[in-house]
């Protein structure tokens, strides 16, 4: 079910009527539409839908039109308000009271009108009230008359909106969990109290027999069904096969595996979003879903060791296209890992970018890799890199063949991707069979390497007994390795399975004193990625969802959380946003 949730813009005013509030009236308004004119070009939700903003009708110079715009923006299904003024007004009177909607005002900076007295009142009155706000001032004075938002303006709005929405995107949906805790990895284990409260999401398990059921009982899109095959053999094309000829399978039964791993992508992506193919086929139920947002799937070991792993069908949810074309990824988690998945989908609703699903497997030292290739590493490898690995299973977009207008190897939002993008990416990417000793029921692996040098944001929320939920940040960049050193280490590995490496951008300080230090600290087997350097818009989401972030590496400037941040300390921002995270509490407690 689609239920957007969108911007609302809070027209603030003087009440003073005889020469000051009629002298405010267009000024704000015309704040409000510039506001959403910004807003609506810039910002898309993850179907890649431009924002919805609407303004309240009329403006706010009292509690009385202060209710009407609440009444109004309930209607709109208003998640967030940005609230718009030139001059002072009243704080207690006309701030959004609203205990659950994200907040933040924008105070004009001109010195006609006392827009920053009121800017700095409504925050004291926020602050008292445990409502916490965004404040957005420009640094530069503006002249009243002036209509253009400064650059330093617009990059806040437009983070605060990508980011509210963001958080909008995720109330009333659900995480679906496909099987239980794989292998005993804690990111597997589902905590509903969690999505409930911080990000007012429902926890769903789906028995991996319902995969069977589906299957056995043919409720599925038959012609779709018969088109996606035909697609699969014409464009994933297989590579080697890593088992000895003796146990490798035959012909016949990895046709079969190619037959039932399309069928589970198609059943999985049915029960997580619904179909309504299946209501004319009498399965009016099925035909619903589950309102997913976003899945994981168990696989190992208990299904793996029987059936197809279900490395074909997070790859291919995951990227930005499928058989019917470039279409919205569907954020997926390897391993039922939905801490990483829920890194992945942050990345995915502030970019519309596929996310990258990886272990953090190994972190490979010059000394290490002089040794063992006798290549010394150069550049931006000659700290060293981490190799970020899943195993045989990650958006095809991580293979960095997409190209950008220059012709660089980027990661698109996938409502801009082009033909020529995913033919790159799938000619990129050979499917291997998986290697039996760890998966006994066959399935075949995305196998490719990024071949692309890409900004790239390393990702991972952790659940902490006695901290709660945290946000850890690491950007940084793929490299692209000399071939015949990529294969020397490559192949130390799984063979078969999708390859990145990463290096961080370290500082000589603390956790990333070097790049060894950032895998040492990393809280878990597992890692997101996302393209660009967006651990800025990262902390901004935190913040709204009341996580704390206890790692990051991006610049102090560009750090923008509400302003009663600040009244936690100034000096320490990791311990004050800490401090303010576990003082406010989950957004829906
Ligand atoms: C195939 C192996 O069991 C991998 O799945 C395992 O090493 C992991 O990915 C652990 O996160
Ligand atoms: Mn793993």
């Amino acid at each position: 079910m689609k239920n957007y949730p969108a911007i609302g813009i809070r027209p603030i005013v003087d009440s003073r009527r005889l020469g000051i509030r009629d002298a405010l009236e267009g000024k704000v308004r015309e704040m409000a539409q510039s506001a959403k004119k910004l807003i609506e070009e810039n910002v898309f939700y993850a179907d890649g839908t431009p924002v919805r903003v609407v303004i309240f009708s009329g403006s706010i110079a009292g509690g009385e039109e202060a209710a009407r715009c609440e009444a109004q923006f309930a209607a709109e299904h208003v998640t967030a308000t940005l609230s718009v003024t030139p001059s002072w007004c009243y704080p207690l009177e006309t701030i959004d009271m609203n205990p659950l909607t994200i907040k933040a005002i924008w105070g004009f900076n001109g010195t006609e009108r006392p827009g920053a007295v009121y800017l700095a009142s409504a925050m004291a009155a926020h602050n008292q009230m445990r409502r916490p706000c965004f404040s957005i001032y420009g640094r530069d004075v503006q002249d009243m008359e002036e209509q253009e938002i400064p650059k330093d303006v617009q990059e806040k709005i437009l983070r605060f909106a990508r980011c509210a929405v963001a958080a909008g995107e995720m109330q009333n949906k659900s995480y679906v969990g496909f099987g239980a805790v794989s292998m005993g990895i804690m990111g597997s284990f589902l905590d509903p109290a969690f999505y409930a409260q911080y990000l007012g999401m429902r926890s769903e398990w789906v028995d991996m027999t319902e995969i069977l059921r589906r299957m056995d009982l043919g409720i599925y899109d038959q012609e779709e069904y018969k088109e996606a095959l035909t697609w699969v053999y014409a464009n994933c094309k297989e590579g080697c096969d890593p088992n000895p000829d003796e146990r490798a399978h035959s012909r016949g039964q990895k046709d079969e595996e190619w037959e039932f791993v399309v069928k589970m992508t198609m059943i999985i992506r049915d029960i997580m979003l619904g179909n309504e193919k299946l209501a004319g086929m009498g399965f009016a139920e099925e035909a619903l879903g589950r309102n997913g947002l976003f899945g994981g799937f168990q696989g190992q070991r208990m299904w793996t060791d029987y059936k197809p792993n279900a490395d074909f069908t997070e790859a291919i949810l995951n990227s930005s296209f499928d058989w019917n074309g470039k279409r919205q990824p569907l954020v997926f988690a390897t391993e039922n890992d939905n801490l990483n998945g829920l890194s992945m989908l942050f990345g995915n609703l502030l970019t519309g970018k596929a996310s990258g699903f990886s272990d953090v497997r190994c972190y490979w030292s010059p000394e290490a890799v002089k040794r063992v290739t006798n290549w010394e590493p150069e550049g931006k490898a000659a700290e060293g890199f981490i190799h970020l690995i899943n195993s045989g299973s990650t958006c095809l977009d991580a293979s960095g063949k997409a190209k950008d207008e220059a012709g660089k190897g980027v990661m698109k939002p996938w409502w801009e991707m082009k033909e020529e993008d995913i033919r790159a990416c799938l000619d990129a990417t050979d499917w291997c069979p998986a290697e039996l000793c760890q998966f006994r029921g066959g399935g075949y692996s995305s196998h490719f390497k990024t071949d692309a040098e890409m900004p790239l944001t390393m990702v991972r929320v952790n659940l902490v007994d006695g901290l709660g939920p945290v946000m850890q940040i690491a950007e940084g960049w793929s490299i692209v390795l000399p071939e015949d050193v990529h294969h020397k280490i490559d192949i130390r590995t799984d063979r078969t399975w999708p390859t990145t490496w990463f290096v961080p951008r370290t500082n000589g300080k603390k956790a990333f004193r070097d790049v060894y230090s950032v895998m040492a600290n990393w809280g878990a087997n597992h890692g997101a990625f996302i393209h660009g350097h967006v651990g800025a818009d990262l902390i901004t989401l935190s913040s709204m969802l009341r996580i704390p972030v206890t790692m990051h590496n991006v610049d102090e400037e560009k750090i923008f959380r509400p302003h009663v941040w600040a009244s936690f300390g100034t000096n320490d921002l990791e311990a004050a946003d800490r401090e303010a995270c576990r003082a406010f509490g989950p957004l829906y407690r």
